[in-house]
């Protein structure tokens, strides 16, 4: 079932407009690249998707089921349907890797045992492929912050995929890496999206990795849409209306 983004704008409190009026429908399978300028709203974008941002008017369906509307309880629903992965990997830096990965559970297991601490077996055996598809299970024991930054998106990975999303959001998930890790992470998405069906809306900043990774991309300048296209549409023209005129094209 599409995901249908209709009209979404979002108005912050001090006034600012981070989008407006922004539509457009997302087919299953698809590989969805958000590009823009920083500030152009693309952090908003995919935050106002499950809500962890209120957009101020617009809708947002999934699967039928209009997540804009959704009640609280719904969202928690519809929130364990949908992974996130993010920029600075929000990680529990003081907590083990595999706590880290068993947290991605938390919408599904009893909520006072894993307070607790305690998480059915079959749940870590879970955690555990999910470290292994990543290439992590040495060092599940491992504290998040003895991590290197690629090690630590990787976990990243691994939490979300222990929600068995549909829907993946990923918000600059290789910003603060150098470029060969860069691809390393953005395979493992990619992987997820080709071999297990799953939807992603992955912002990135560099067109070289849309080229490789993509299927569609999305440009957003100072909140509007200004582009919605293949990857290889993108000719210095429409460069210059999603980056601006003074924008220089440098690599891909
Ligand atoms: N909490 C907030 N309150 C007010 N303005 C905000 C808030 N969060 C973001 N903005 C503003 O909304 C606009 C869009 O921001 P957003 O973070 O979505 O852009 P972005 O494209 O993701 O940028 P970046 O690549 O730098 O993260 C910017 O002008 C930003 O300053």
């Amino acid at each position: 079932m599409p995901l249908i983004v209709e009209r979404l704008t979002k108005i912050y409190p001090d006034g600012t407009r981070a989008l407006h009026e922004v539509s457009f429908t997302v087919e299953d399978g698809e590989f969805v690249a958000i590009i823009g300028l920083s500030g152009a709203g693309k952090s908003t974008l995919l935050r106002c998707i499950n809500r962890l941002i209120e957009p101020t008017s617009g809708r947002v369906i999934w699967n039928g089921i209009d997540i804009t509307a959704a009640s609280p309880r719904e969202l928690r629903k519809i929130r364990r349907q949908i992974g996130m992965i993010f920029q600075q990997f929000n990680l529990v830096k003081r907590a083990t890797v595999l706590t880290n990965v068993l947290a991605g559970r938390l919408g599904y297991v009893n909520p006072w045992l894993s307070l607790l601490g305690y998480f059915p077996p079959s749940e870590v055996q879970r955690a555990m492929r999910a470290l292994e598809r990543v290439g992590l299970a040495d060092l599940a024991d491992k504290r998040a912050d003895e991590l290197s930054g690629g090690q630590q998106q990787r976990v990243g990975i691994a939490r979300a995929l222990m929600q068995e999303p549909r829907l993946l959001l990923a918000d600059e998930p290789v910003a603060s890496l150098d470029p060969v890790l860069a691809h390393s992470i953005l395979r493992y998405i990619e992987e997820l999206n080709r071999k297990d069906g799953v939807t992603v809306l992955c912002s990135l900043h560099f067109l070289d990795l849309v080229h490789r990774y993509a299927t569609r991309v999305i440009g957003l300048k100072d909140g509007i849409k200004v582009f919605d296209g293949r990857p290889d549409e993108i000719d210095d023209r429409r460069f210059k209306e999603i980056y601006g005129q003074e924008a220089e094209r440098i690599g891909g």
